[in-house]
């Protein structure tokens, strides 16, 4: 897969460097690119962004950079995908079909956001998707692209090693929570490790796991059981 991202802060993704997608852009299982708007922009002064039209605070992009910059990055297969508080809610089933492209650009805004003309703009000649990550207001896309960046590409046959980690996953398997993990040592600050994680009882263990995917979530998110 390649993965393009545009932002005015590039070293914002030095962290995409290391890790386990530092280890498949190593492996060339991943081919990430991180470019600078600025590089697109004709004047002196690299501006990326302008007033509002019709009054509002703060600033709003240019759609010239992101003009020049999508028209260099994108490719006919590619999908477009534009952090925004707009946009549709980031969710695991979004990161299963984005793990299947060949091909995902970035645009990350800053500011109020972004032109309205260049998602219109690339809209009419490709796939654009709005996403947003949840219902808080962050200040720029790239929080939300590098969160979209690591549930997509550890979906991706050889970034993880052991596929089995992906499956029991919360979100995954049966739409519960996950349970809760434990390892040595047996006794840490006088907590124990639930006895039937020790009893070898393998029927057991699962029961007990999922009673606690489903105590979880009843606790914590009863909107995943409908209620
Ligand atoms: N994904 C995601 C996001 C984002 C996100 C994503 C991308 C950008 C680019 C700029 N900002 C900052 C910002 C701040 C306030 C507003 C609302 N204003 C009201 C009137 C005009 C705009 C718009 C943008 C961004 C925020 N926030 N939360 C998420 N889940």
């Amino acid at each position: 897969m390649r993965v393009d991202i545009v932002t005015i802060f590039p070293a914002f993704f030095d962290v995409l460097n290391v890790s386990l997608i530092g280890k498949a852009r190593d492996r060339g299982i991943l081919n990430l690119n991180v470019h600078d708007l600025r590089e697109w922009t004709q004047d002196r002064h690299h501006t990326v962004d302008d007033t509002p039209y019709g009054g509002g605070a703060g600033m709003v992009m240019k759609p010239e950079p992101w003009g020049e910059a999508l028209d260099s990055l994108l490719s006919p297969d590619a999908v477009l995908l534009v952090p925004s508080p707009a946009g549709e809610r980031f969710s695991q089933p979004l990161a299963r079909e984005l793990a299947g492209e060949d091909h995902l650009v970035f645009a990350c805004g800053r500011y109020e956001g972004i032109d309205q003309r260049v998602v219109d703009h690339f809209a009419a000649r490709g796939r654009v998707r709005l996403v947003s990550l949840g219902d808080y207001v962050l200040n720029g896309g790239e929080v939300a692209a590098m969160a979209i960046i690591e549930a997509v590409s550890r979906l991706i046959p050889g970034v993880v090693g052991n596929p089995m980690s992906l499956v029991e996953e919360s979100h995954e398997a049966d739409g519960l929570l996950e349970y809760p993990s434990y390892t040595k040592p047996a006794v840490w600050r006088d907590l124990h490790v639930p006895p039937v994680l020790l009893s070898g009882n393998h029927g057991a263990i699962a029961t007990w796991r999922h009673e606690q995917s489903m105590q979880r979530t009843v606790q914590n998110r009863p909107d995943l059981l409908g209620e």
